[in-house]
């Protein structure tokens, strides 16, 4: 079995609300805390937003999971936002939530936290209905395809990326991840930009009985890598996990923020 068949296979037993437990609420999305970690994430994110570069008519965030955070700020930016995962029950998660069904994620904490960061007025309920009009599709996604959305959406085509906690999470190793990185990229038009959010350190998480293998990176690896992809990195900021924090659902030491802009091909 090749090692990106063992990583999708391990993906199998990964269990969507095991990872929103261990991840998306109390003690890791503390909104009382103003140096918890949930906090810092939507805080650079809103940030990066807030300067008004990133913005135009697609944003395609890659590899969402079950989560929808990554995007409260980006998508008020952009007239279509396109959500994708590589596992069907992620995507069942999503669609839950976008279409408020009972038993979707409340990711109202994050709404309303949210909008008090960007203050633009409007109540986080408004917000909540922006997003659920906004987002246009939940697309299947295969980073390590070099055509990650398929005939979906073509290559040059998007004007930004999010990503976050997923390439370091699904690639095998460094080479794989530099090559996954490059993939996602190809959608971006040049000129676009990435918001990418991941996991210092990390070798392993858990997603109820799945464990998932994870390759470890350093703020140098991440620098390097979009270095090496060609963007401008306009913004990186780093977060060391406090030992509070340290729950026993994966082994990671810190995250990291990157916002990087393509660079024009010549
Ligand atoms: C750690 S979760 C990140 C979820 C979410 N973005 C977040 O911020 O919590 C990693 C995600 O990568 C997805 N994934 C696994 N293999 C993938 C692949 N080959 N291409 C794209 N995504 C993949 C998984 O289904 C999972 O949802
Ligand atoms: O602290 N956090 O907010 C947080 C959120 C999501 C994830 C982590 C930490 C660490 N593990 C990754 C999977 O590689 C997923």
């Amino acid at each position: 079995m090749s090692t990106l068949e063992s990583v999708a296979q391990s993906y199998q037993q990964f269990n969507p609300r095991a990872y929103l437990q261990n991840n998306y609420v109390p003690p890791r999305a503390d909104f009382t805390n103003e140096d918890s970690v949930v906090q810092w994430k939507l805080r650079c994110l809103a940030d990066a937003c807030a300067t008004g570069e990133i913005a135009g008519q697609t944003l395609v965030d890659i590899g969402s999971g079950p989560t929808i955070y990554q995007i409260l700020s980006a998508s008020e930016h952009f007239e279509e936002v396109v959500l994708t995962d590589y596992l069907e029950v992620n995507r069942g998660e999503l669609r839950r939530w976008l279409q408020d069904e009972p038993g979707a994620f409340d990711w109202s904490p994050y709404m309303k936290h949210v909008s008090k960061l960007e203050a633009t007025g409007g109540t986080w309920q408004e917000k909540q209905k922006r997003i659920r009009e906004r987002v246009k599709k939940v697309l299947p996604v295969d980073i390590h395809q070099s055509d990650p959305l398929g005939e979906e959406i073509s290559g040059g085509s998007v004007d930004a990326l999010v990503s976050t906690f997923c390439l370091e999470a699904c690639s095998p190793n460094l080479d794989m991840f530099k090559k996954a990185l490059g993939n996602i990229t190809k959608l971006l038009k040049p000129g676009g930009h990435l918001l990418l959010i991941g996991a210092l350190e990390e070798s392993y998480y858990l997603a109820g009985e799945a464990k998932l293998n994870v390759v470890p990176v350093t703020e140098e690896i991440v620098r390097n890598a979009l270095s090496d992809a060609r963007y401008e990195i306009k913004k990186f900021k780093t977060y060391v996990m406090p030992p509070a924090l340290k729950v026993g659902v994966d082994d990671v030491n810190g995250v990291f923020f990157a916002w990087a802009q393509k660079q024009d091909s010549q």
